[in-house]
């Protein structure tokens, strides 16, 4: 079974303006208020593919209320700690360019904290843990650095998709998978990334230095994988991007499921690619349907 974490989730609220003049009233053209956070993105595309999963983590107040809901109504399991303060909106301003404006996340107690790890230290060996998005700061720093120790604990593998110094410390427990798009590649390692070349040499210290799989997810422009054995480069289908948040975490989904149901690695990385680009090309993520129509518009090519 795979387990996604939200650490902080959020309802995200989707607000579309002609124009955006600051310091001014605006009025919205459109707007949708979608559950959202990482693992929560992920935990929706996975029950879309039909791979089952639980959606763990800290939901609380009426936001908090509102996910949970959500995500019932979509017939997704979840087991979430409730918490006494409210979960966070994140605004995501459409106004030709897309804008985020995303909250710092609820206070989470010590008992709340200690509760999620209670229910990840249930897991075993069978199950693949997904840790996604930001951690409230009242967690600290180093909360997934706890969340992996009980994944060793268990022996349940762990994807990870966070970025800089809690990405970094995490590759030597080795992650199933990591996920940096190219710009989070070259902050990771503080380099400037010109070519193809560079991405694949970075995206290769990332294998070295503990990850079982990764992805380079580079929008519009492709995606690489590097395995130990080999690199693939994907092109991305073609179509109108409509609202491209949740993306990668579309991405995270479409290659976990596929690798936990098949081990093909290949299959999982084009499921993964048309995954991110059907959400990209939808206004909430994407549809089971359009996963499945872009599938074949992916061409993989072993580089
Ligand atoms: N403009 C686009 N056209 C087609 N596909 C796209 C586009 N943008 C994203 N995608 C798809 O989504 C995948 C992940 O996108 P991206 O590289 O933007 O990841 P990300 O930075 O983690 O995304 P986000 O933070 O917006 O969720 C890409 O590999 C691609 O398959
Ligand atoms: O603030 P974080 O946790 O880094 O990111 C949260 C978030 O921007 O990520 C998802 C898209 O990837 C959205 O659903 C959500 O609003």
């Amino acid at each position: 079974m795979i387990y996604t974490i939200t650490l902080n989730p959020s309802i995200d609220y989707i607000v579309e303006v002609d124009e955006l003049k600051l310091g001014d009233l605006n009025r919205m053209t459109r707007d949708l208020k979608l559950p959202g956070g990482k693992g929560i993105n992920v935990s929706r595309i996975l029950n879309r593919l039909d791979a089952p999963n639980t959606a763990l983590g800290f939901v609380g107040g009426f936001s908090g209320q509102y996910i949970e809901d959500k995500l019932h109504a979509e017939h997704i399991s979840t087991d979430f700690v409730h918490v006494a303060d409210d979960t966070r909106i994140n605004v995501k301003l459409k106004h030709g360019e897309e804008t985020e404006i995303n909250g710092q996340g609820p206070n989470i107690s010590t008992e709340e904290a200690d509760a999620l790890v209670a229910k990840l230290s249930q897991l075993s060996k069978e199950d693949v843990v997904v840790l996604s998005g930001s951690v409230p700061p009242s967690l600290g720093a180093h909360f997934y650095d706890r969340l992996i120790e009980v994944c060793k604990q268990t022996g349940a593998e762990f994807v990870i998709d966070t970025t800089g110094p809690a990405l970094l410390k995490a590759l030597a427990d080795r992650p199933l998978l990591v996920k940096p798009n190219h710009h989070e590649l070259a902050e990771l390692f503080s380099v400037v990334i010109a070519s193809r070349e560079d991405i694949i040499t970075y995206g290769r210290k990332l294998l070295e230095l503990g990850a079982q799989h990764v992805l380079i997810s580079m929008a519009g422009d492709g995606a690489l994988l590097i395995t130990p054995e080999e690199v693939y480069h994907a092109n991305v289908p073609k179509g109108t991007v409509k609202n491209s948040v949740g993306a990668g975490d579309s991405m995270i989904a479409g290659f976990t499921g596929t690798l936990v149901s098949t081990h093909d690695p290949i299959e999982a990385f084009r499921t993964g690619v048309a995954s991110g680009s059907a959400t990209a090309f939808s206004d909430d993520l994407a549809t089971r349907e359009k996963i499945e129509e872009l599938r074949p518009q992916v061409t993989i090519v072993k580089l």
